[in-house]
């Protein structure tokens, strides 16, 4: 099922005149992971924002065939370095946006529960978010996210800031948590093996269309090249990124 459809998008922002992205077109499905990679400045976060609905397109942009016209609890970000509340504790962090929308505090206290165990954060539930590592912090910004069951998870290199140790376990986490929540989710990457790891499509930009040319499934979800040792397989993948990043140095 369609959750997102673009059509004929374009953006400007309200302090220029610049046409960012011009009549672009996408849709994501139920249950998809949707990356978008692309280079720096080519308006991968413009589209982010237009779908979080922080600022105004043209042309078609709906979810659940509704336009999107602002910000909605059903679309949940996670930006690099989320700022969480720091005088809160994981736990509080968690629940916060169940408690703002009312949630009694056992479906409060139930919904954490499940979520900390989830990102692996159980025992952390009462550290106060400044206590963590980047890593955690980052979990707790993903389980913030995830406890108001979000169809769409909108994440704008959400491991950027991370060590390759600690980005490669938050790519499994991403897809246990799709598996385990059924969540549709858009995630924009710099690194071209997160995109194959995490993404069932991977949409590409180059520096000049200003818009997304190509968007293909990905044959390779769900494996980790840090541990691969099938050396054919390798070679396959390794076509397979070339072929990407032909398309974005386009
Ligand atoms: N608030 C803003 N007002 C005006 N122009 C903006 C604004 N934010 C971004 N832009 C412009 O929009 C274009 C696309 O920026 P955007 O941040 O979407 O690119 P990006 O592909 O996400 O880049 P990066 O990978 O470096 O984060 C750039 O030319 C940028 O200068």
């Amino acid at each position: 099922m369609e959750l997102v459809r673009a059509e004929n998008l374009s953006i400007k922002y309200p302090n220029s005149d610049e046409t960012v992205i011009k009549d672009t077109n996408f849709t994501i499905a139920d249950n998809e992971i949707f990356v978008l990679v692309g280079p720096s400045g080519c308006g991968k976060s413009t589209i982010l924002q237009a779908l979080a609905g922080f600022i105004q397109a043209d042309g078609l942009l709906t979810m659940n065939n509704e336009t999107i016209t602002g910000p909605d609890w059903r679309r949940g970000v996670v930006f690099q370095n989320s700022s969480l509340y720091p005088w809160f504790t994981v736990k509080e962090n968690v629940g916060f946006g169940l408690k703002a929308r009312k949630f009694s505090s056992v479906e409060i206290d139930q919904r954490v529960k499940y979520l900390l165990d989830l990102i692996g954060l159980s025992n952390q539930n009462n550290m106060k978010t400044f206590e963590l590592s980047g890593g955690m912090r980052q979990r707790v910004a993903i389980a913030r996210v995830l406890a108001n069951k979000s169809p769409l998870l909108l994440m704008d290199e959400p491991f950027g800031a991370l060590d390759a140790f600690t980005r490669a376990k938050m790519q499994k986490l991403i897809l246990d948590i799709w598996q385990q929540e059924k969540t549709s989710i858009f995630m924009i990457t710099h690194d071209l093996n997160e995109a194959i790891r995490c993404g069932n499509k991977i949409a590409i930009m180059n520096a000049h269309d200003k818009k997304i040319t190509k968007i293909q499934d990905n044959p390779f979800q769900n494996i980790n090249l840090e541990e691969l040792n099938d050396f054919e397989l390798e070679k396959k993948i390794d076509n397979y990124r070339k072929d990407i990043l032909k398309l974005i140095n386009k």
